[in-house]
């Protein structure tokens, strides 16, 4: 395992004058735990996603494990060395690309992988190459001697990664590695992340899309208010939590979700607004019969839709919201 963390916590305590009741009048700050009690293990050469919505801990939880903030409880093996004994040792192996980016919008993308490559301890000649090597791996060899200030979103963004991958770190952190890019700058970069992983890097990514963790992680924790609350591939979670899904729209929502609660195949019914949704096994050979049990009693179908469960379905199970509403 390239990261293994137990009982990680952090509780953050805001300070000063406008923290404290008192001198200035002001209420205090409440503490806030961010992080309470995350589990998790990475393999070598995997991508292993951190999925949960806006405030959930994904953030706290990256920088905890790249050195950037310290735990308030727990422990994490990172990279073979400890967390809380070895900070040094862990931040010489590992990259890590927050929201920001960190690339500075005056120097080119060149003399910022130059600069990276020499404060990371690479000599001039080794700092030359590899940045020849980042550029090309991705896309930027073109682009390598323009100010930042005048790339795209999403070239911008691709500098960001090559930054925290120049000195050849086999642990990778990336927060929010896609939000605000288009989509075919999403589909780009999933390609060039995974390159990356086919090349023995092992990532670990923050992310509040479910088509990103589902396309891009090979396994995954999903959290919730800083705890996981469901973790494996993303197969293995739609699949525990329901095979099918059957959406429905139907007269009389409250007696139809009785009608199907009945159902031997129905595994759990669910109803939001005047949309029901059917959770089963096997969707094809349960429809018709769940349609003829609606209308046997006089209710009347108004759509219909079968659908796979989603890791959005894995969410709502575990936690009654649906992570679209709560990111
Ligand atoms: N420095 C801080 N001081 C106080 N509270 C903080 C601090 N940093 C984060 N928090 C709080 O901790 C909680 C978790 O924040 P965090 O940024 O880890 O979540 P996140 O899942 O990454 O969210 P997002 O997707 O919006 O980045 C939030 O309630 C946030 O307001």
């Amino acid at each position: 395992m390239i990261i293994e963390a137990r009982e990680l916590r952090k509780t953050y305590r805001p300070r000063g004058p406008r923290g404290r009741r008192g001198r200035r009048g002001g209420p205090a700050a409440e503490p806030v735990e961010a992080v309470r009690g995350v589990a998790l293990d990475v393999a070598e050469g995997e991508i292993f996603g951190v999925l949960g919505p806006n405030g959930a801990g994904k953030t706290t939880t990256i920088r905890m494990l790249a050195t950037l903030v310290a735990p308030t409880g727990g422990t994490a093996t990172v990279a073979g060395h400890d967390l809380l004994a070895s900070p040094e040792q862990v931040r010489r192996r590992i990259g890590y690309v927050g929201q920001a980016g960190g690339v500075d919008e005056y120097n080119t993308a060149r003399a910022g992988l130059m600069l990276a490559a020499r404060v990371n301890g690479l000599t001039a000649a080794e700092a030359t190459t590899r940045t020849a090597e980042v550029l090309a791996a991705f896309d930027l060899t073109t682009l390598a001697d323009r100010p930042a200030r005048t790339l795209s979103g999403g070239q911008k963004r691709r500098v960001a990664i090559a930054l925290g991958l120049v000195h050849r770190p086999p642990l990778l952190f990336l927060d929010e590695p896609t939000t605000g890019l288009d989509p075919q700058n999403r589909a780009n970069l999933w390609d060039q992340i995974k390159a990356l992983r086919d090349a023995g890097t092992s990532v670990l990514l923050s992310t509040h899309y479910l088509d990103e963790a589902d396309a891009l992680c090979d396994r995954l924790v999903i959290v919730d208010h800083g705890r996981v609350v469901a973790a494996g591939t993303p197969a293995e979670l739609k699949r525990e939590i329901a095979g099918d899904v059957v959406s429905l729209r139907v007269s009389g929502t409250d007696e139809a979700a009785r009608v199907l609660e009945g159902l031997p195949y129905a595994r759990e019914v669910r109803a939001g607004g005047d949309l029901l949704r059917v959770y089963l096994d096997d969707g094809e050979r349960a429809l018709p019969h769940l349609m003829a049990a609606l209308t046997g009693h006089g209710l009347t179908l108004e759509s219909v839709a079968l659908e796979r469960a989603t890791l959005d379905d894995v969410f709502l199970h575990k936690t009654g919201r649906s992570l679209r509403d709560a990111a």
